[in-house]
């Protein structure tokens, strides 16, 4: 679903935390937010889930979400948000409760997203048994599950240690080849928004606004390490990045 940000300024009470955003999120694409601490990421995703309203301006839908998605506008956090109580089944299948599907549905559309995601052998596990990255995959198939028109990504990975974040953005680079979604992802890490953006936002220290607009155009398929483009761009988002994030830093310790 194409989305475009128009005009968007949001204030809590006098604080301006969002100005004057413009942007572009094509269907099938995948956006990075990046940006320093506080400078709106996470609101602006609430904005896009259309959890708040901004104060002025707004986020519009070009196109109909598809059809069969039960949930437009899914949230992938960086806590993974499981339910301690829950097998890995269970917290898949509690979100396609309430959308009158049957049983064998239900059982098809889990058995797929748990095979995509690597974990058909721990249907039955809880929460407290799994890895980090492993409770991450249990938060992606419950996001593929419901077939969202825009998964909105909230650091997903930072939680991870680096081999497993590896490992996670390996993952989402082939759920994503075998059918492209359209993602907001926000990350402080620009490693990870080079691999998987294939536009990168870089956001302003508080009130953000956005500073640049970097499109990649190597496919995702192709992003190896120690490419020397992509290390290119990750070095012109550092330099960007870096005046506002000591100016941020200095802002905290004020
Ligand atoms: N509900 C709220 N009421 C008042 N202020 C808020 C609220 N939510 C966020 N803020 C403030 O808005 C600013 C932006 O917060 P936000 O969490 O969107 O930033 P962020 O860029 O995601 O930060 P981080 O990178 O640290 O997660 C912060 O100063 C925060 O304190």
């Amino acid at each position: 679903m194409d989305l475009k940000i128009d005009a968007l300024t949001h204030r809590y009470g006098t604080t301006e935390v969002l100005a004057d955003i413009n942007l572009d999120i094509p269907t099938g694409r995948i956006v990075c937010v990046v940006g320093p601490s506080g400078c709106g990421k996470s609101t602006l995703l609430r904005f896009i889930g259309g959890l708040e309203r901004p104060t002025e301006g707004q986020v519009m839908q070009l196109s109909d979400p598809p059809a069969d998605s039960l949930n437009p506008f899914t949230f992938v956090f960086q806590d993974f948000a499981l339910l301690p109580w829950r097998t890995v089944d269970g917290n898949v299948r509690l979100v396609l409760e309430d959308h009158g599907l049957g049983k064998a549905e239900m059982d098809r559309i889990i058995t797929d997203v748990l095979t995509r995601t690597k974990l058909a052998d721990f249907a039955d596990a809880l929460p407290k048994n799994l890895s980090g990255g492993m409770k991450q995959r249990v938060a992606i198939a419950r996001a593929l599950a419901v077939r969202p028109a825009v998964w909105l990504m909230d650091e997903p990975l930072s939680a991870l240690d680096a081999q497993t974040r590896e490992l996670l953005m390996d993952d989402l680079v082939g759920l994503w080849l075998r059918t492209p979604f359209t993602a907001v992802y926000v990350t402080h890490n620009l490693a990870e928004a080079v691999r998987l953006g294939h536009r990168i936002v870089v956001l302003s220290r508080r009130p953000g606004m956005v500073r640049k607009v970097i499109d990649i155009e190597t496919p995702l398929e192709n992003r190896t390490a120690g490419d020397p483009a992509l290390a290119a761009i990750e070095q012109e988002l550092w330099q960007l990045m870096r005046d506002e994030a000591e100016a941020a830093d200095q802002e905290l310790i004020a």
